[in-house]
């Protein structure tokens, strides 16, 4: 099976012989680094990786010969739609944007659930993640990868009381990385803290027999604590501890990775402060993998706020180091993400490391005002750290309060997440192994009293799953009801009849955005907003994010809506494409016939680069095909221009205008159609319009001959000037 770029992924086809399906490979990969000063277009880079085979480039681009370069870090795209078929077709979306690290949410709730869940149901902010799930999505991500032409890894969480089950399930499956830190059990699901310990050295100890990245949990911490940027020592011990307990139990370092978010955003004075510590972070666990994560903490659902956030938080990654720079989506704060949204904080994260590509040629940091808050950072975490030796070790540090405390470390102010060594869901269910405890498995962490010789523990009962998948039981479904084939079933009539609807997480979920500016107070503006969409006649209405513009004067509402209705898409009649004639065919006739023009932006109007990429060799205008110009200027009154083309004995006007307030520019066309008639010259002298809110048709209605709009090229308006031309030499 392979994708084509031209047609849509097809989950029927990937559900089909999941049992069957074995990954391609195990483990990380990191993305292949390229030389510093590698030429992309007409630029060097000092920090980018290999370019990818099918991509959607950045929106400025097109500018640059539609180059894509890609940053040497990983980039995270986090998906939490609650159905994996779903989540599918936004992969490839993100991996097109540049992303190869696909993160999906875990189901509401899957952390207390002792045990694996089968087949697919549909999940709560997140998907039950499941064998069939996994399945599923890695080898819909084997065809991605394919398609854009680079390794992506999948990620999922090991946490919760069925960790270890987990970790055995994503080694069989193929996960190529998850997070894994018992301290986010203990403090953000209540589980038995022994239990944690446990069952973390186990994961762990499997993980790194599949080579799986390990991603930590500090960044709950920045995200849990009412003053997130107190809580700076007590990352850095709650990373030690991962960090070194990781290792103990088999990982090695460049397979961990420290989740560090810039705590704080403005407007507090954020730099000062997030660039200590991420430098401090840096420096005390330089042998270790970094995973940069954006700031969840502080955003609001202010979309813009949130990218500015995001990229000041990249900016850091740049300045600093990120192995791996994860994207959250910048519409957290109001919905669980949304297509556009995932692919907007890949945009982000690739926009801004590739923005500052070789930034520390050039920028350093003045250790001379740095060194000193470094260093006292780095004493509160060693006291941290000291104080928890003394209480008697970590169980009893967490039985005290001591973390997630608002205060910065030695500062208390006693609102730790407090938790009982012997409390929590699984106290009391670790057993210590007998003597006698024998597990024929392989990669079992701890005691096992197996006999002597064996070349791999599973000899004893003939392979286990972690060496030969084919013992592996798969299950299909569990649920008659709750399956992906049932949620398949209820848009197949869509599918069938060629119908569209407009979606924002799930296919046909019929939501669209919209927004408005309403000249009143907030409470006014809401109430008004959701009575023009009703009045729409849009359904089920909500406000999902408001900016006062002033308290009284406006307010900015946005809103998204469901609409009733689908579209045939048989019926759609697409707008014609500008016909272009190829370059040989141009060079020739204008090399048989002399045409000059006359060009410039009309009325009272500056904005003359549009005009020149028409006109100039260097961006493919006009010019290159032979055709002579008379440049005008700006804010050439249409007078002048008809003028200049019968002194010139121009065969074309090429009159650039941008839409502006009172229709100015349909009053310019009307001028220039009347001036032409009145000196005798309509019929020898096209008048051709161009702006990136015209068209032609617009043109036509006020008696242009063509109207040229966003996207047009120069050899666009040379193939009408010929059709045309040929046409009068025909007539
Ligand atoms: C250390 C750890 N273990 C397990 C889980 C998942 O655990 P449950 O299935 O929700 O109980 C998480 C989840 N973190 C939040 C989302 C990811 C975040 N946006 C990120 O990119 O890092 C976690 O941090």
């Amino acid at each position: 099976m392979k994708l084509e770029p031209n047609k849509k992924l097809n989950v029927e086809e990937i559900l089909k012989d999941l049992d069957k399906y074995r990954p391609k490979r195990k483990g990380w990969t990191w993305r292949e680094k390229l030389p510093p000063k590698t030429k992309i277009g007409d630029f060097e880079y000092y920090e980018v990786s290999k370019p990818l085979k099918n991509f959607v480039a950045l929106p400025a681009a097109h500018y640059f010969k539609n180059i894509d370069p890609q940053p040497q870090e990983v980039i995270t795209s986090e998906i939490a739609s609650g159905r994996f078929e779903e989540d599918i077709r936004r992969m490839r979306m993100a991996a097109w944007h540049g992303a190869d690290h696909i993160m999906v949410i875990r189901t509401l709730g899957q952390s207390h659930m002792d045990g694996l869940i089968e087949g697919t149901p549909e999940g709560i902010g997140g998907i039950p993640i499941t064998r069939k799930q996994l399945r599923a999505s890695r080898k819909a991500l084997d065809l991605i990868e394919e398609e854009v032409g680079r390794p992506i890894n999948f990620h999922s969480y090991v946490s919760g009381v069925a960790g270890p089950e987990v970790a055995v399930l994503f080694a069989e499956e193929g996960v190529n990385g998850a997070h894994q830190d018992p301290q986010y059990n203990v403090l953000y699901r209540g589980i038995n803290m022994i239990r944690s310990f446990v069952d973390a050295a186990v994961a762990k100890k499997i993980m790194a027999s599949a080579n799986m990245l390990q991603i930590d949990g500090a960044h709950n911490a920045n995200a849990s604590a009412k003053f997130a940027w107190k809580v700076m020592p007590e990352l850095l011990v709650q990373h030690a501890i991962n960090s070194l307990y990781s290792v103990k139990a088999g990982m090695k370092k460049e397979n961990i990775a420290l989740s560090t978010v810039p705590p704080i955003v403005s407007p507090t004075p954020e730099f000062r402060l997030n660039f200590v510590y991420a430098l401090t972070i840096r420096e005390l666990f330089k042998d270790y993998k970094f995973r940069a994560q954006m700031n969840t903490r502080y955003i609001e659902s202010d979309l813009f706020d949130a990218t500015r956030i995001h990229v000041l938080d990249t900016l850091i990654s740049r300045l600093t180091k990120a192995d791996i720079q994860s994207t959250i989506t910048p519409d957290e704060g109001r919905n669980v993400p949304w297509h556009i949204n995932s692919i907007r904080g890949v945009e982000t994260a690739k926009h801004t490391l590739i923005a500052l590509d070789g930034i520390k040629e050039m920028v350093q940091v003045n250790w001379d005002n740095v060194r000193e808050k470094v260093r006292e950072l780095k004493m509160r975490a060693i006291l941290m750290l000291e104080e928890i030796v003394e209480m008697g070790g970590y169980f009893e540090a967490v039985e005290n309060g001591m973390f997630v405390d608002n205060g910065e470390y030695p500062e208390r102010m006693g609102d730790g997440i407090v938790r009982k060594k012997d409390g929590g869901i699984g106290a009391g269910t670790v057993v210590p192994r007998d003597k006698d405890y024998m597990a024929p498995v392989c990669h079992h962490f701890g005691y096992n009293n197996l006999p002597e010789g064996l070349e791999k523990p599973c000899d004893l009962i003939g392979g286990c799953t972690l060496c030969n998948p084919d013992k592996i039981q798969y299950i299909d479904e569990l649920d008659e009801e709750d399956n992906v084939y049932k949620r398949l079933e209820k848009i197949r009539e869509y599918k069938e009849n060629n119908l569209i609807k407009p979606e924002v997480e799930w296919s046909y979920d019929g939501y669209i955005q919209l927004d408005m500016t309403i000249p009143e107070s907030e409470e006014y503006a809401e109430a008004a907003a959701l009575e023009i969409c009703k009045r729409m006649g849009l359904e089920d209405a909500q406000v999902i994010s408001k900016t006062v513009l002033h308290p009284t004067e406006a307010t900015y509402v946005e809103l998204k809506a469901k609409v009733p209705f689908a579209i045939k898409k048989d019926d759609l009649v697409l707008p014609k494409k500008p016909e272009v004639m190829s370059d040989d065919e141009l060079f020739d006739f204008f090399a048989k016939h002399k045409v000059k023009v006359v060009a410039g932006t009309v009325g009272n109007d500056e904005h003359n680069v549009g005009i020149r990429e028409i006109l100039d060799i260097k961006h493919g205008g006009i010019e290159k095909y032979g055709i002579k110009y008379e440049y005008l200027g700006t804010s050439v009154p249409p007078e002048k221009m008809i003028d200049a083309a019968i002194e010139f004995g121009a065969q074309a006007i090429l009159a650039s205008m941008i839409v502006t307030h009172n229709d100015v520019h349909v009053e310019n066309m009307k001028k220039l159609h009347q001036l032409a008639i009145e000196k005798g010259v309509r019929d020898k002298i096209l008048l051709i319009v161009g702006g990136t809110q015209l068209n032609d048709d617009l043109a036509k209605e006020n008696g242009m001959d063509a109207g040229f709009g966003r996207g047009t090229k120069g050899a666009h308006v040379a193939t009408f000037i010929a059709k045309k031309l040929k046409e009068k030499m025909e007539g």
